[in-house]
C-alpha cells in the first residue's frame, strides 16, 4: 500500500494508523510482519510515536524495529550536509532511531572510508547493531523479530552495546570492536567525547550533528523518588532532543531489576526479573539524542543513588 506524504509537522500519522487499521480489519491473523519502507527523506519519529499514540494501533500490532540502510559510498556527503536552521539532517536521524544498520555497497569504498564511517554512525548510535553488505545481503531474522522496543529485551541490547558489528566474514574486526565495547564500558565518557571533538577538527569536518549516545554505567541503588524526578524533568526539558533511551535499573527496595525504553517523551518502564542474590547491582542507562552532555547526565543520574 503506497502512503501519502505525511504532513512533518504531525506526531501521529493519521496515514499509517488507517492503513495499519484496515490492514487489521481485513487480514487480521494471516500476516506476520508488516514492512514499512519510508522514503530516504522521512524522520522515523513520527512513525514510531504512531505506534504508542493510537490504542487501535497499539493494541493490534507491536513495533518490531526501525532499520536503516547506509549507502557507504554516499552517506558521508549526506551526514556533512548543513540544513536550514531548525531543519534536521534526515541522514542523521535515521541512523539515531536505528535499531539495526545495514551498511551496503561496501565494495564500493576502501577500508579506511569504510572504518571512519562506522566509527562515525557508532558514535551517533552505540545500540544499534550493525553490518557491511554488499547487495543488502542479509538473513532475514537480522531484519524481522527485531523486539528494538521490548522491555524484555533492553538488557541484550544495553549489554553489547557499542561491541556489536555483525560479522559474516571479516574476524579480525570482530575483536577489534569487542574490545572497545568494554572499554567502552570501563572508562568514564568524557573520555570518549574529548576525542569525538579532536577527530572532528582534524578531520575538518564542517558540520556537526550533534547527535551522540550516551552511556552511563554505575554500581549502586537509586532512590526511587529521586530517580523519578529526575528522569521526568529530564524528560520534560529535553524530550525533544532525547530521540531513543533504554535503561536497566536497580532501585532501593525493589527486588526487580527495573527496565525501561523510550522515545522522546513515550516513556515505558516496568520491574523485570528478580536480581539475583550474587548479582551486583549495576544500572545501565544509555541515551542517544541531540546537545547531550555526557558529564550533566552522569552527575544527574549519581545524584539519585542512594
Ligand atoms: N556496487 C554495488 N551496487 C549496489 C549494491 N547494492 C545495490 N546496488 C546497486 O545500486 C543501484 C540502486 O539500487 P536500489 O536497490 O534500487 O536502490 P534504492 O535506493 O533502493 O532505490 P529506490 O528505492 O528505487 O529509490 C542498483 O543498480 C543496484 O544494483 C552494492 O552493494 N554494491
Amino acid at each position: 500500500m503506497m502512503l501519502n506524504n505525511g504532513c512533518l509537522c504531525c506526531t501521529v500519522r493519521g496515514d499509517l494508523v488507517r492503513m495499519i487499521s484496515d490492514l487489521v480489519a481485513k487480514k487480521k491473523g494471516k500476516f506476520d510482519h508488516i514492512v514499512i519502507e519510508t522514503t530516504g527523506l522521512a524522520n522515523p519519529a513520527p512513525i514510531i510515536q504512531t505506534f504508542y499514540a493510537e490504542e487501535n494501533i497499539f493494541n493490534e500490532v507491536k513495533l518490531d524495529g526501525v532499520v536503516t540502510l547506509v549507502d557507504a559510498k554516499h552517506a558521508g556527503f549526506h551526514l556533512d550536509e548543513v540544513k536550514p536552521k531548525g531543519v534536521v539532517n534526515e541522514a542523521v536521524e535515521q541512523i539515531a532511531y536505528a535499531d539495526r544498520i545495514i551498511i551496503n555497497k561496501t565494495d564500493l569504498v576502501g577500508e579506511p572510508d569504510l572504518a571512519s564511517l562506522v566509527q562515525r554512525i557508532r558514535k551517533m548510535n552505540s545500540l544499534a547493531h550493525l553490518k557491511r553488505t554488499e547487495y543488502g545481503k542479509v538473513n532475514l531474522d537480522y531484519v524481522l523479530g527485531i523486539g528494538g522496543f521490548d522491555l524484555e529485551r533492553i538488557e541484550n541490547s544495553i549489554n553489547d552495546e557499542g561491541a556489536k558489528e555483525d560479522h559474516d566474514h571479516s574476524h579480525d574486526h570482530e575483536h577489534e570492536h569487542h574490545d572497545h565495547g568494554h572499554e567502552h564500558h570501563d572508562h568514564d565518557h568524557h573520555h570518549d567525547h574529548k576525542h569525538e571533538h579532536h577527530d572532528h577538527h582534524s578531520h575538518d569536518h564542517t558540520h556537526d550533528p550533534g547527535v551522540s549516545s550516551v552511556s552511563i554505567v554505575c554500581e549502586g541503588s537509586l532512590d526511587l523518588e529521586k530517580a523519578n524526578m529526575w528522569l521526568g524533568n529530564l524528560l520534560l526539558d529535553r524530550s525533544d532532543d532525547i530521540y531513543r533511551m533504554k535503561g536497566l535499573l536497580s532501585v532501593e527496595g525493589m527486588n526487580e531489576r527495573f527496565v525501561f525504553q523510550g522515545v522522546h517523551d513515550i516513556f515505558q518502564g516496568s520491574p523485570e526479573r528478580l536480581w539475583g542474590a550474587d548479582e551486583p547491582r549495576i544500572n545501565k542507562i544509555v541515551f542517544i539524542g541531540k546537545n547531550l552532555d555526557a558529564k550533566e547526565l552522569e552527575k544527574g543520574f549519581k545524584a539519585c543513588l542512594i
